[in-house]
C-alpha cells in the first residue's frame, strides 16, 4: 500500500507540544567541506571507546540557518533535581537481556553475508560467534542453545529453544527503581542549557538533514512511555532473529506493518507469532510531518536554488520500525531498500527519531566502514535521508554509555541503551 499523498499540516502543534510556539531563526555553523569524516577504524569494533569527533567537527563552517524556539521542555528538569535515580547500570544486572553484541541487519545487498559457518557449533545462551564475514564489525550471535549440530530432532528441539526464547517480550524500560542516585545538579543544568538552545538543523549532504536536539524531553518522555506500552502488548517489543540461527543484535517492534528479516519483506502480520503491529501512534506521524517540513524549509533557505521538497519528498508514514539497542547493540552497514519501488525512487525520506544514549551513526554510499563518515545522534535528534540520500548505506557502529538525558531516565526508568524509531512510507 502507498498513501501516497501528503498529510495536511494545518494546526497541528509544533514539535514540542505547543501550539502559538514563537519560531526564530538563527545561524549556526556547519562544515563546509563534503569530504567524508573518516571512520577511525582504531576505535572500531571491540575497543568501546568513544570518538573524539562528536557531532561531527563544529570548527570548519559554511552557514546554515536554524530553526529556534524557545522551550519549555526542561520544565521537568527541577522536579527532577529533586528526585534521586537509580544507577542504570546497576538495575540492568538483574534484568540483563542477551543481545550483547554486534547487531546485523540485512536488507537485499547484505543476505549474501548471512551465512554461517558449516562447521558444527553449539552455543550456550548469550553465545556470540563471528562468522569472519567481509567486515567484522558485522559478526552475528547464535541464539540460546542453538545448535548447528547434526541430529534433526535437535535441530527441531533447538529451533523451538530460539523461538521460546527470541519470542519473549522485552521491557524497553526498567520495572522499578531499587536504589537512587541524585543526578549532579550540573549535569542537569547541562541539559537544561542544551534544552533551551533550540535545535539547530544541519545539511549534512542533499537529501540528508540532521534536526539536532529537535524532540523535546517532554515527547521524548511521551514517545518512551507509548514505545514501551505498545512494546509489551501484542506485537510488541521481540529478538529478532533469521532462519539460520543469526540474530539482530537489537530488540525490535515494528507499527503498521511488520517487516520481517527473515525474508526482507513488509506483511501484516508477523510471522513467528501471528500478531498484528500496533498502529503508529498519531502524535509520532505529527513530528514526522513537522520534522519534514522544517527540513524542507532548511534545505531551500541554505541552498537557495532547490526548493526543499525537490530535495526532501513528502512522505506520510505507514511504517515504523522501533529498535531498542543495549549498551553494546550495533547494526551493521545496510540499506533501506524493502519499501516499495515507487517508494525508493521518489526518495521519500526515511525519518528516524533517537531516544535515550548516544549512537555512533556510520553512513556512506558504498558498504565500506573505512570510506563511511560517521555523525552522533543524541537523545532527541531527528535525522531523514530521502531524495539523492535515500540508499545509503548506513548503521550503527556503537551505543555511548550513560550518555542519556538524566531527566529522560528520571522520568521514564528507560533502560541503558537507545530506542530508535524510523519512519518509512511502504
Ligand atoms: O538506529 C538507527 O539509527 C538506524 C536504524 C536503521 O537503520 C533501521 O532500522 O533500518
Ligand atoms: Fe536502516
Amino acid at each position: 500500500m502507498n498513501n501516497g499523498e501528503g498529510w495536511s499540516s494545518g494546526g497541528r502543534r509544533g514539535p514540542r507540544g505547543r501550539s502559538n510556539s514563537k519560531e526564530t531563526w538563527q545561524i549556526v555553523n556547519r562544515p563546509k567541506s563534503e569530504s567524508p569524516v573518516t571512520v577511525d577504524r582504531s576505535l572500531d569494533e571491540s575497543s568501546g571507546n568513544r570518538s573524539s569527533r562528536g557531532s561531527r567537527g563544529r570548527g570548519r563552517c559554511r552557514t546554515v540557518q536554524v530553526y529556534v524556539e524557545k522551550s519549555s521542555q526542561v520544565s521537568n528538569v527541577g522536579k527532577a533535581a529533586q528526585e534521586e535515580v537509580k544507577s542504570q547500570e546497576d538495575g540492568l544486572g538483574s534484568t540483563k537481556q542477551p543481545d550483547e553484541g554486534a547487531a546485523f541487519k540485512c536488507s537485499g545487498d547484505n543476505s549474501d553475508l548471512l551465512q554461517p559457518s558449516a562447521s558444527p557449533v553449539s552455543r550456550e545462551c548469550e553465545g556470540r560467534m563471528s562468522f569472519g564475514l567481509a567486515n567484522r564489525m558485522e559478526d552475528v550471535s547464535l541464539c540460546g542453545q542453538v545448535s548447528m549440530s547434526s541430529t534433526s530432532d535437535k535441530k527441531v528441539e533447538d529451533r523451538n529453544a530460539w523461538n521460546e526464547s527470541n519470542t519473549r517480550v522485552f521491557d524497553i524500560c526498567l520495572e522499578k527503581k531499587v536504589f537512587c542516585l541524585k543526578s549532579s545538579i550540573l549535569e542537569l543544568n547541562r541539559e537544561k542549557r542544551r534544552a533551551t538552545k533550540g535545535y539547530p538543523g544541519i545539511v549534512i549532504r542533499p537529501g540528508m538533514v540532521l534536526l539536532k536536539n529537535y524532540l523535546s524531553i517532554n515527547d521524548q518522555v511521551m514517545i518512551v512511555n507509548k514505545c514501551r506500552e505498545l512494546g509489551l502488548g501484542e506485537g510488541g517489543f521481540y529478538q529478532p532473529g533469521y532462519g539460520d540461527g543469526a540474530l539482530l543484535h537489537l530488540k525490535m517492534m515494528c507499527l503498521g506493518r511488520n517487516w520481517d528479516p527473515q525474508t526482507s519483506r513488509y506483511g501484516d502480520t508477523r510471522p513467528h507469532d501471528g500478531s498484528v503491529p500496533p498502529k503508529i501512534p498519531f502524535e509520532f506521524n505529527q513530528f514526522v510531518q513537522k520534522a519534514i517540513q522544517d527540513s524542507q524549509s532548511l534545505v531551500a533557505t541554505s541552498s537557495k536554488k532547490t526548493k526543499g521538497e525537490d530535495e526532501i519528498p513528502c512522505m506520510s508514514p505507514d511504517i515504523c520500525i522501533a529498535n531498542f539497542y543495549t549498551s553494546t547493540g550495533r547494526l551493521g552497514l545496510h540499506k533501506d531498500k524493502d519499501e516499495s519501488a515507487n517508494s525508493i525512487q521518489k526518495g521519500l525520506p526515511v525519518v528516524s527519531f533517537s531516544i535515550g544514549d548516544s549512537a555512533e551513526f556510520v553512513y556512506g554510499d558504498q558498504r565500506d566502514y573505512d570510506k563511511a563518515e560517521m555523525e552522533v545522534l543524541e537523545s532527541g535528534d531527528v535525522l531523514l535521508f530521502g531524495g539523492k540520500s535515500r540508499n545509503i548505506f548506513h548503521g550503527v557502529r556503537s551505543i555511548l554509555k550513560d550518555t542519556a538525558p538524566k531527566v529522560l531516565v528520571q522520568e521514564t526508568n528507560l533502560r541503558p541503551g537507545r530506542l530508535n524509531l524510523t519512519f518509512r512510507q511502504y
